[in-house]
């Protein structure tokens, strides 16, 4: 596959304020790329950057093989963008706004607007300052996909929206993905890109630290399972199974609390044949694994992604 986003040794600083530095990847067409990190890492700069928002302090970003920055007009009839924060008119309707910005681009096909719309619960009826951020999400959805664009570029595009909404969205994905459309999504939420990109990259303090496919990111996501039992429970029964970092006792009943890298599936099978009473499972967020690999070492060459 051809690459359709090549971004080279791109760096954007705010005056002496980091924003981000040296930051390099492709995604080849047809790709669903999540773009990983906490706040204020540099997910926002970076997707400006390529939409031509912000003008490079050095490197290149080029969508197409054209130049955000100087062909960025070129670059806006293939994209459809859904900025961090979706505002609008505050005295115009949610249809008003669909139909003004649907005559802007022009061959919007309107039943898909109906069917967007539809999807995601929306009622386009009310004026822009009535709506929720999930409601004003929703329309910022609604535009980015509505003109079937080559290129879906998606700052945070769940923010606000309800688990019914964000499957909705999932599926979404999906299907423009089938359609051979190509996605670019930022999250600091590692569940939510599990379920819609193949590969992602994940950015901390401005760089870009790995990219990796999202089943080794998967691999690395550690677990802690609390399990109770009817009597005192023995560590060796966990000890060295598949994925078993670490077993150890709970202060009180008869419980264990047990880390696990990956699968869980040995855990539960152990735990069932001890007669397990209760499993209460934590996984962590993205921040808590990038803070676990800052504790063992500080060099972001350094994580084990
Ligand atoms: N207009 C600006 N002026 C000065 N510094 C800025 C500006 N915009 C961003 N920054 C800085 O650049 C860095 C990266 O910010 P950016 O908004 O790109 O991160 P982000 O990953 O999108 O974070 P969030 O998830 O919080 O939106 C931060 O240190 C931020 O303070």
């Amino acid at each position: 596959m051809k690459d359709l986003i090549q971004v080279n040794n791109l760096s954007k600083t705010y005056g002496k304020q980091r924003g981000i530095h040296n930051v390099t990847f492709s995604i080849a067409e047809g790709e669903v790329f999540g773009f990983l990190g906490p706040n204020g890492a540099g997910k926002t700069t970076t997707i400006r950057t390529l939409m031509g928002f912000l003008k490079p302090t050095s490197g290149q970003a080029l969508i197409g093989g054209l130049d955000c920055w100087s062909q960025a007009t070129q670059i806006k009839r293939m994209v459809g963008y859904l900025p961090g924060e979706f505002s609008f008119d505050p005295n115009m309707t949610g249809a008003q706004i669909l139909s003004y910005l649907g005559h802007l681009r022009g061959g919007v096909d309107q039943q898909y607007v109906k069917q967007l719309i539809e999807r995601l619960d929306f009622d386009p009826a009310k004026r822009f300052h009535t709506y929720s951020r999930g409601n004003k999400q929703k329309i910022g959805l609604v535009q980015a996909f509505m003109h079937k664009p080559q290129l879906l570029i998606l700052d945070e595009p769940t923010g606000g929206l309800d688990p019914l909404n964000q499957q909705e969205f999932n599926k979404m994905i999906t299907e423009v993905s089938t359609a051979g459309q190509t996605v670019f999504l930022s999250s600091h939420i590692l569940p939510e890109v599990e379920h819609t990109c193949t590969r992602v990259g994940i950015i901390r303090e401005g760089e870009l630290v790995r990219v990796s496919e999202v089943s080794t990111l998967k691999d690395l996501k550690q677990s802690n399972i609390l399990i109770h039992f009817t009597a005192e429970p023995e560590l060796a029964w966990f000890n060295g199974l598949p994925g078993v970092i670490n077993v150890q006792r709970e202060q009180h009943g008869h419980a264990l609390l047990i880390t696990v890298q990956g699968e869980q599936q040995a855990v539960i099978q152990a735990a069932a044949q001890h007669q397990a009473i209760s499993m209460t499972t934590h996984e962590p967020g993205l921040e808590e694994i990038f803070l676990r690999f800052y504790q063992k070492e500080t060099r972001p060459d350094a994580i084990a992604i």
